[in-house]
């Protein structure tokens, strides 16, 4: 389901920012190269990811699901002067196109890249964090929530990426597992006591919660 009318959203890309040269290169490279180029963030969400990054100005960031990176140097836009972004993929064989595009940008001396199952490396990365970006699999979106509750640093910004699923969300016919796990996760999220959401109808559905404390 096409949730934005396209003239509607043509007009709202011409009217926001470009993105810059080193990551329209690492977005043709994901296109020709890697499988399920759609996975990207792409240019539109991507200066809204940035945007948010420069507005929280975040001292630590964690990223679920790096891909080929794409978001991991949109965020990394916003971090303050020695800020880092964490970032988490369990695919290897993404490692050499998110080195070659890291290196390309200004931001790789400031990100941290961590291979394996966010479920495990979440608990190791011993910091505390001010944004977090949430775009790995779909059924383990309340468990990273869990995971990353006691992490936060006061007024954290936690981004929840394809929140209404391609509108499958809204249809009570449709309930494959990822359906069903995402409808359970944005219940969680508006009900959660700690937290404050906004569910924003662009691309595929992006919350922006904050925490409270
Ligand atoms: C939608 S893509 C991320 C897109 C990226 N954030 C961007 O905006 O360009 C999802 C990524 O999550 C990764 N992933 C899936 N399950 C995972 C898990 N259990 N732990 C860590 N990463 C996982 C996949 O390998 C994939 O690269």
């Amino acid at each position: 389901m096409k949730i934005i009318d396209e003239s509607v959203e043509a007009y709202s890309i011409e009217h926001s920012e470009n993105e810059p040269k080193y990551l329209k290169a690492l977005a043709k490279e994901t296109w020709q190269k890697v499988l399920q180029p759609r996975m990207l963030s792409g240019a539109y969400q991507g200066r809204l990811l940035s945007l948010i990054s420069k507005i929280v100005s975040p001292k630590i960031i964690l990223e679920i699901g790096t891909y080929t990176g794409y978001a991991t140097l949109c965020l990394a836009e916003g971090l303050t002067k020695n800020g880092v972004i964490h970032t988490i993929d369990v695919n290897e064989e993404l490692i050499d196109i998110q080195e070659k595009h890291f290196k390309n940008s200004p931001f790789y001396h400031k990100i941290k890249t961590h291979l394996g199952d966010a479920q495990n490396v979440i608990p190791k990365i011993e910091v505390n964090f001010d944004l977090i970006f949430i775009d790995a699999d779909k059924q383990n979106y309340s468990l990273y929530l869990d995971l990353v509750m006691s992490k936060l640093n006061p007024k954290a910004v936690i981004l929840s990426d394809n929140v209404l699923w391609d509108g499958k969300i809204v249809n009570p016919q449709i309930n494959d597992e990822d359906t069903v796990a995402i409808r359970a996760y944005n219940e969680k999220l508006i009900t959660h006591s700690q937290l404050e959401t906004v569910l924003l109808p662009i691309r595929d559905g992006l919350s922006i919660s904050r925490y409270k404390n």
